[in-house]
């Protein structure tokens, strides 16, 4: 696979799918084997036909993609990564909002091929969860509030990436056990919590925060997506590590601390 990729993209008239088909596009290393999207789409999306979401399966057949990008919804995802477990074809998945039992089914697939599944594929986050990480551990009675923003689109709520920072910030503070979404009325802090909060508006593409207060100060670390590009850019990027991996379970860090 030293020549580059060919990829499946799911999702291609999704504003994701769309960044993924213009990052391809613009790359030498990443060829389109196919792209698929739910509803029929006559137009071309940078310069690729879209074929219907319901050829996903004959098209992985006759295709034979190196990877499949998606970026969808929770239930088509287990959907594709079934059709990749059959196909034995390596799956990446930046859809967030899975249910439990949904993280559990990609995990059943990947034992048959490899998956990574990743709530962001910006490398600011990647390095937004480390500083965050290390800097709670240095002052840990403080307390802790996270807060992201997203366009008027988004589904889920909180954003996949805040509930990773949360998974994190729980593992490195065992004391804060309750997570405590939005306050409102006679409902003062508690120690063990953290408070989240979720914003809705416009275009944004994505920002977090983790605020870390106490002792008379205040350490607010802050992530700003620029434009949903990044993402994608991190999603071809791991892609191109996925193809070449044994079936397994993989996420973000993998890819980027192997590159
Ligand atoms: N990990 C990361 O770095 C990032 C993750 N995301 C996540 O990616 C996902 C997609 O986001 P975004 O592109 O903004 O969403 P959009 O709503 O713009 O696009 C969703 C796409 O998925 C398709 N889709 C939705 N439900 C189904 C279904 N049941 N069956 C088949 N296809 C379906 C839609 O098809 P149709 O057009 O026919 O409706 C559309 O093509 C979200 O979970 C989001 O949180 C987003 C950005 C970065
Ligand atoms: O839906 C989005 O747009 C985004 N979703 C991801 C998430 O839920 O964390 C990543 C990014 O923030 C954009």
């Amino acid at each position: 696979m030293g020549d580059g990729i060919r990829v499946a993209v799911t999702g291609a008239n999704g504003r994701m799918g769309r960044e993924v088909l213009a990052a391809a596009a613009d790359r030498k290393d990443v060829a389109v084997a196919f792209a698929v999207n739910r509803s029929s789409i006559e137009e071309t999306i940078s310069g690729y036909k879209i074929n219907n979401a319901s050829k996903f399966a004959t098209l992985l057949a006759s295709e034979s993609p190196d990877v499949v990008v998606d970026f969808t919804g929770p239930e088509s995802a287990i959907q594709y990564a079934t059709a990749c477990a059959e196909a034995m074809v390596p799956f990446v998945t930046g859809t967030t909002g899975f249910s439990d039992e949904g993280v559990e089914q990609l995990h059943s697939v990947s034992e048959e091929t490899a998956v990574l599944k990743a709530t962001n594929f910006s490398r600011g986050v990647a390095a937004l969860r480390r500083a965050v990480q290390e800097a709670i551990a240095a002052v840990p009675s403080y307390d802790i509030e996270v807060t992201e923003t997203h366009h008027n689109g988004k589904q889920d709520a909180p954003s996949g990436t805040a509930n990773t920072l949360l998974s994190d910030i729980e593992s490195v503070r065992e004391d804060l056990t309750e997570r405590v979404h939005g306050r409102e009325g006679d409902a003062p802090r508690t120690a063990g919590e953290i408070g989240v909060h979720a914003r809705r508006g416009g275009d944004v593409a994505g920002e977090h925060e983790v605020l870390v207060a106490g002792n008379n100060e205040v350490l607010s670390l802050t992530h700003r997506a620029g434009d949903r590009s990044i993402f994608a850019i991190g999603a071809l990027d791991a892609a191109a590590w996925l193809a070449e991996q044994p079936a397994g379970w993989y996420d973000f860090f993998d890819a980027i601390d192997d590159a």
